[in-house]
């Protein structure tokens, strides 16, 4: 559903947000912050903080030839029709209301191609991006050349995995699917929210959400990433964007905003996997025998050990919590964790699930659960790389029954959770730093300047990536 047709004729929302009563179910554990979000980000990531400014134009240009344009983010205000069921009898109640408010969720998530034309220009926008590939200072000019280059190698492999899931990643219309739920779950909770999805990398642009949230003269803002756990690259990359353009325009950097930075140890969160893992043992013949299997996606071990990211650290609390819940339901069976879908000649966070499965099969495992855990979402990396290279290689090593569980989706009681964490972040929201410029522009671009930079840049990354060192670690990591 386009924006502009649902957000017109918005009914203005009421809500207490001073005060509320939560679901004793509800738990307040996760990452609240509000206008701090921009400090700890610095903290987190500050080798790549002077990098590019908000990549205005190239990156969306990138992916918008010969497309029409899509101007406005997406914007959920009308209840949609049974797309995902959520539990209305949560005990939240909003009481009577001092103040109007008019109330938005911005929901971030990485986004993926929808055909596979889409590929390469979304490869483009993913490599573009300095907290994906973090160059030092002085090299910061060849991102982009580097990421025409390395996106135009990489395309055909990648159209390769996207053309075996039908020809395009499902993640908008499973997020669009998602953030109708939220909406309706905080519905039932008497919370009006419009409801945004902002895409890191492709369509509908975070950019894009933005400009939307500042045309609907929202009030108050909780940000949502749709990652349970924090990492530089995906939650911290998309604040960065919000960063960028809010701390620039006068209206955005006065709006009261709320982030929830991670939320991995929300019981919700933990009880919804523990659900899944549940019922998908009981498919099994000997349940109790069952590997569980956590598969991670990697991040590059510099991130964690040089950049301070804390996703590492998430990944394996997050596993013990979840394996904790099972063993409370007495389930106590195996479990390991490893890191899948690594790029490029760098190491990545040990051990890879490409090695582990092999070793599992020739210590004698038979049966094995997977369980993909760093993202709510069926994308490429569940549907490809999980359930056919991955499978494959499990029972080609030994392992005579495998099973996975599916990613969480709009599970009811996950959504409903989703949706209590949104209402118990709506009263710490604070306005970002003051503005910087108060002309709501956001950068200037000098399109002379950057063809230079552009030339230079692709003369230097040929020279670098051609060298025959170079050549054999990307032939063997990228394509
Ligand atoms: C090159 C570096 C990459 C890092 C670091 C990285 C981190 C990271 N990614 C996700 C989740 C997703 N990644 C997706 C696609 C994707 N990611 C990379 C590279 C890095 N990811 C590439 C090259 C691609 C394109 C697909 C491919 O060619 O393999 C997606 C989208 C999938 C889809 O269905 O479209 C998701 C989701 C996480 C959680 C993460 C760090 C924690
Ligand atoms: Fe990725």
């Amino acid at each position: 559903m386009e924006a502009a047709s649902i957000a017109a004729g918005l009914p203005q929302t009421r809500l207490t947000v001073a005060s509320h009563k939560l679901s004793s179910s509800s738990s307040k554990v996760g990452s609240v912050t509000s206008v701090s979000f921009l400090e700890s980000l610095s903290a987190q990531t500050s080798l790549v903080l002077t990098a590019s400014p908000i990549e205005k134009a190239a990156p969306i240009d990138a992916g918008s030839r010969g497309r029409k344009r899509n101007v406005v983010a997406q914007s959920f205000a009308a209840p949609s029709a049974g797309i995902c069921p959520f539990d209305r009898t949560s005990s939240f109640q909003s009481q009577s209301q001092t103040a109007e408010e008019k109330i938005g969720l911005l929901l971030l998530n990485l986004g993926g191609p929808e055909t596979l034309q889409d590929v390469q220009p979304f490869l483009f926008n993913l490599f573009a991006d300095p907290d994906i590939i973090r160059l030092p200072r002085p090299f910061q000019f060849l991102q982009k050349p580097l990421a025409q280059l390395i996106s135009v190698l990489r395309a055909p492999k990648s159209k390769v995995g996207y053309a075996a899931i039908g020809g395009g990643s499902p993640l908008r219309k499973i997020t669009d699917e998602q953030a109708h739920a939220i909406k309706d779950a905080l519905q039932a909770k008497d919370v009006s929210v419009n409801v945004y999805v902002g895409m890191r990398y492709w369509y509908p642009f975070t950019e894009e959400a933005i400009q939307q949230i500042k045309k609907d003269r929202i009030t108050r803002l909780v940000v949502l990433p749709l990652y349970p756990q924090f990492s530089i690259s995906t939650t911290g990359s998309s604040l960065r964007i919000l960063e960028n353009t809010f701390s620039k325009d006068a209206y955005l950097s006065r709006l009261p905003v709320s982030v929830i930075e991670s939320w991995y140890k929300r019981q919700g969160y933990v009880k919804s996997m523990a659900d899944l893992i549940e019922k998908e043992l009981q498919t099994f013949s000997k349940p109790d025998e069952v590997m569980i299997f956590f598969s991670a996606h990697g991040v590059p071990v510099s991130y964690v050990e040089v950049a301070g990211d804390p996703y590492k650290d998430q990944m394996e609390d997050c596993i013990y919590l979840i394996m904790q819940e099972l063993k409370a339901r007495g389930v106590y069976n195996d479990h390991t964790l490893a890191y899948q879908s690594r790029v490029g000649p760098v190491q990545w966070l040990k051990p890879y699930t490409d090695e582990v499965l092999v070793e599992l099969g020739k210590k004698g495992v038979k049966s094995l659960l997977a369980v993909p855990v760093s993202f709510v979402s069926e994308h490429i990396e569940t549907l490809e790389e999980i359930d056919m290279e991955y499978r494959e290689l499990a029972l080609e090593s030994g392992i005579e029954s495998w099973g996975r569980v599916p990613a969480l989706g709009c599970t009811s009681s996950f959504i409903t959770d989703l949706a209590d964490a949104v209402v118990e972040a709506l009263p710490s929201a604070k306005a970002i730093a003051a503005s910087s410029g108060s002309t709501g522009e956001i950068d200037n671009y000098d399109p002379f300047r950057y063809a230079i930079k552009l030339l230079f840049g692709s003369v230097l990354a040929c020279v670098l990536l051609f060298s025959p060192k170079m050549f054999v670690a990307f032939r063997n990591q990228l394509l």
